[in-house]
């Protein structure tokens, strides 16, 4: 079979590159050099994807089971270090480490064989700092031995024991060289990030997780404590309990250590066996939690950077979940009702004021009912406990006084007046077409709806003012 222009032009890069460099050893080049290549192609494709989502088109709608193998092996990396990744991780790292001709990512970008254009520093340190995202945490450089070599480090562990300081996270501002949009001839399913998936999560088929490893009769003990008084695991069923129970690392933390930072890439989801744990968002701190509580799970949920930043503020025994094995069980039961109503809630006008994270705790609280044509779903007079959202259908709001007074259909809500004033229902909502509700009770309604509930008020149809 001839070769594309596009193999031609990667073979003829590749070639050219050997002819300046000379190498001495060309085999261990050759690893080098796709497997920065391959880097660059897929930081390009992010870039594409988390662009294209931006303006909200998916791309790439179905990755592929091995894709999102290899999508969380550049993750799990950092937790378990190069040595135990599996061998169908196509994308790792660790040639740097034995490699003589081995630069750091920085360099290699500057280094790419691909026709690259200089592009503003403002833009480059962007595209940078977004490209080398899947390292940031995981990998530091090394001062030691080389400043080149790039190590795997546990990014739970202090600065000390990772035998460096830390990166700076933003690449420095100056004129970078990335990769100019080549024609996209390669698999574009195939990933190493997490910027461009939908929320729907994996088929499970066949498939165990990464870094599966059956937990001791004492673990397992401690784990059914942690773990059971968390409400993401009493919805699932007893294999996925057993498999994510036997993928979560355990990670102590001393007190102070930030266990997130605000604006990372996501990487793992925590559960909290032991300490207490501040949340901040910017310098404010939003939140606190303790045992049995569980956190970082909006970043892997929704391919977002972390949203707080996460402090101990005490000693801390966390179990971390890598976020494959997150979305692919978590995801598809616990997580389900995030997934359900996410466009929905994104779509309400009355919801806007609220945060990724409030969207997700209101999905969490909501319930499900369907209502045939001409079934009452509230009546004026009864006491009010629930607030409605229309997922679908259409109802009419009628009042004994005054007959039909509204049509609703989706995306509106309905059952706030009486929650709002305390007083019993004010009016009649009938389906007349089949609909589905989402339901909120009085307790989320006051608890979740937070800012929104100021827009609700002005909304407020009886009010005097109106
Ligand atoms: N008010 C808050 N806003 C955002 N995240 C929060 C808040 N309170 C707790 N968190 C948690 O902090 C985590 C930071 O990482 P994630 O964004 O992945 O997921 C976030 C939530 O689990």
């Amino acid at each position: 079979m001839p070769l594309t222009g596009g193999q031609l032009e990667e073979l003829n890069l590749f070639h050219r590159k050997v002819h300046e460099d000379e190498p001495k050893d060309l085999l261990q080049f050759a690893a080098n050099y796709f497997n920065r290549r391959l880097e660059q192609q897929r930081f390009f494709a992010r870039n594409q994807e988390s662009l294209a989502l931006s303006k909200g088109i998916v791309l790439f709608p179905s990755a592929t089971r091995n894709d999102s193998v290899v999508a969380s092996a550049s993750a799990a990396a950092g937790l378990k270090g190069a040595e135990s990744q599996s061998n169908d991780q196509i994308f790792k790292a660790s040639f740097a480490e034995t490699d003589p001709h081995a630069t750091g990512a920085a360099a290699s970008i500057q280094e790419a064989g691909m026709a690259p254009d200089t592009v503003s520093s403002e833009e480059g340190s962007e595209m940078a700092g977004f490209g080398s995202g899947i390292f940031k945490d995981n990998f530091r450089v090394n001062k030691s031995s080389d400043k080149h070599i790039k190590k795997p480090v546990d990014p739970m562990a202090p600065a000390d024991q990772a035998g460096s300081s830390p990166q700076p996270t933003t690449a420095p501002r100056r004129s970078v060289a990335v990769p100019r949009p080549l024609p996209m001839n390669f698999n574009a399913q195939r990933r190493t990030s997490v910027s461009g998936e939908t929320m729907q999560p994996d088929n499970l088929d066949d498939w165990k997780p990464e870094n599966y490893s059956e937990k001791t009769g004492l673990q397992l003990e401690r784990l059914e404590k942690a773990i059971g008084r968390n409400f993401l695991f009493n919805k699932l069923d007893t294999e996925s309990k057993r498999l994510v129970i036997n993928s979560l690392e355990e990670k102590s933390v001393k007190e102070g250590k930030e266990i997130i930072k605000q604006g990372d890439e996501g990487d793992y989801f925590y559960i909290v066996e032991r300490g207490n744990v501040d949340f901040f968002v910017g310098s404010q701190k939003v939140n606190t939690s303790g045992p049995g509580s569980s956190f970082g799970e909006l970043a892997l949920m929704y391919n977002s950077p972390r949203a707080a930043t996460v402090l101990a503020t005490t000693d801390c025994v966390l179990w971390a979940l890598d976020r494959l094995t997150f979305r692919r069980i978590l995801l598809g039961s616990s997580f389900k009702k995030r997934i359900l109503y996410d466009e929905l809630l994104k779509s309400m006008p009355v919801l806007q004021s609220l945060t990724t994270y409030d969207r997700a705790k209101l999905a969490d609280a909501l319930d499900t009912e369907i209502y045939q044509p001409g079934q009452i779903i509230i009546r004026e007079g009864d006491s009010g406990d629930n607030f409605y959202f229309i997922e679908f259908g259409e109802a009419e709001v009628s009042k004994e006084q005054h007959g039909i007074i509204a049509h609703l259909k989706q995306g509106d809500y309905f059952g706030e007046v009486a929650l709002l004033n305390d007083l019993p229902r004010q009016a009649t909502v009938k389906a007349i077409k089949k609909t589905k509700v989402a339901t909120l009770g009085k307790s989320g309604f006051q608890r979740l709806l937070g800012p929104a509930v100021e827009v609700l008020k002005l909304n407020d149809p009886t009010r005097v003012d109106h």
